[in-house]
């Protein structure tokens, strides 16, 4: 019996799952995250592959790692970080946005100021710029630590830097000289064995295969049991993610809509800078789940636009967007109620936009993330979506990784 190991890097913590050749998980695990730093990340993954139980390590056929897309670093020839690292919400790159707005063709992903190509429009832009850099994802950077091979992406990953994944090319609008962007590869695509170094060090297979990776929430819903178009599956994570199947690619920066490749159809969607990173401020886990316990069913009167700081990416895409979360009711169940709620209008809003611009109309949606816990949220969901919304089959997004890991290259699962 052989197995693969599903990696998931979240905002706040990365979790693995180990699968066996009937696709059942067997073990798991889940480290916290206290920095997004690659040494940070490179800990939370040494931690994980310490922990694989003895007993599974000889088995161990293949690994990929999903990371958070739009989280990118430059890096020297030998792969040591040399840069800041640009988290997928961070708007830095909204100061050349108008050298992007120019070379970009219009409503592309890669024209929102938290895009992978507004991120490298600004590294270029850096007078610190080393010759000889390397532009890496944080799945890209994490996956060379395994595999040794310095520079391949997936065309999940590379979606949002402009790589087209229907040509499955690079269009001449993207500079390539320096930084040294990615080769891409489907998602799922064998790279080559561990390092000797890792396979030493972990005590797993030589033989093992370290797989091209996809982003965070394509994981959850290749995890989902979704596979019809109409199905989406909703990521309640620390951000809002909306993922639609669909026959047709549907793609408008001005709403941050865009489509991701998925065998033959298309995964139409976006990501909200609303979700559980605002509910985590206010609320302890306890108080999230008590309260959650004693929720009113109705809509909330309240209309708040839930964010940490200003700025939003979908459905509406406005860098400066402010947070709306007054007034603030005195009674804390009244409060999650209304934050709740609005996330549940905010997420009605993003399916709504995606029927507009061409994507199917909604059949069921299916939720992922630490959100999915939340049954009385999900009744709130449910009345502002007017279709079924369920738990994922498999909730976490490592469960898709892993299920990526066991193929050659993407299909649906
Ligand atoms: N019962 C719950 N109801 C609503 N949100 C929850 C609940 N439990 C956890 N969360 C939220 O889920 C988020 C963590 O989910 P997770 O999928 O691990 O996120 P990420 O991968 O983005 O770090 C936290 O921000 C937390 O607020
Ligand atoms: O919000 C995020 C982090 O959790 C990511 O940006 C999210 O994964 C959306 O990216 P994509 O649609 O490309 O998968």
């Amino acid at each position: 019996m052989g197995y693969a190991l599903g990696i998931d890097f979240g905002t706040s913590g990365l979790r693995a799952i180990l699968i066996n050749e009937a696709k059942k998980p067997i073990w798991q695990t889940r480290v916290s995250l206290e920095q997004q730093t690659p040494r940070a990340w490179w800990m939370g993954l040494s931690t994980v592959l310490d922990e694989i139980p003895e007993l599974w390590r000889p088995g161990l056929l293949a690994i990929a790692l999903n990371g958070t897309s739009g989280t990118v670093l430059l890096c020297d020839d030998r792969g040591q970080p040399i840069s800041d690292t640009l988290l997928y919400n961070d708007s830095r790159a909204n100061s050349v946005s108008s050298q992007v707005q120019h070379l970009v063709p219009p409503q592309h992903p890669a024209a929102s100021s938290t895009s992978s190509f507004s991120k490298l429009i600004w590294f270029r832009q850096q007078s610190s710029l080393p010759g000889n850099s390397y532009f890496l994802h944080q799945a890209d950077w994490l996956s060379f630590r395994l595999h040794g091979q310095l520079g391949i992406s997936d065309y999940h990953n590379s979606l949002k830097l402009g790589y087209d994944p229907q040509s499955l090319s690079y269009p001449d609008w993207i500079p390539q000289d320096n930084p040294r962007l990615p080769h891409v590869v489907a998602p799922g695509t064998a790279i080559g064995p561990l390092t000797p170094d890792i396979s030493r060090r972990f005590g797993l297979p030589k033989t093992c295969q370290v797989h091209a990776g996809t982003t965070d929430s394509i994981a959850a819903f290749l995890a989902s049991g979704a596979s019809q178009p109409g199905e989406a599956v909703t990521s309640l994570g620390s951000t809002l993610v909306l993922k639609l199947l669909s026959h047709q690619r549907v793609d408008d920066s001005r709403y941050g809509v865009y489509s991701h490749r998925l065998g033959d159809l298309w995964l139409t969607g976006g990501a909200s800078n609303t979700g559980g990173a605002v509910l985590q401020r206010f609320f302890s886990q306890g108080e999230l789940e008590e309260l959650s316990d004693r929720l009113p069913h109705p809509p909330s009167p309240l209309q708040y636009y839930p964010l940490l700081q200003p700025g939003e990416r979908f459905p509406i895409n406005d860098p400066d967007y402010p947070p709306q979360l007054e007034p603030k009711p005195d009674n804390s169940l009244d409060f999650l109620h209304g934050l709740l709620d609005s996330m549940a209008r905010i997420e009605a809003q993003g399916y709504q936009r995606l029927r507009e611009l061409g994507a199917p109309e909604l059949k069921r949606v299916y939720t992922a993330g630490g959100g999915a816990n939340n049954d009385a949220w999900m009744r709130l969901r449910e009345a502002r979506l007017g279709v079924p919304v369920t738990r994922s089959l498999e909730t976490e997004a490592a469960y898709g990784t892993a299920l990526l890991a066991f193929s050659s290259g993407l299909k649906l699962p």
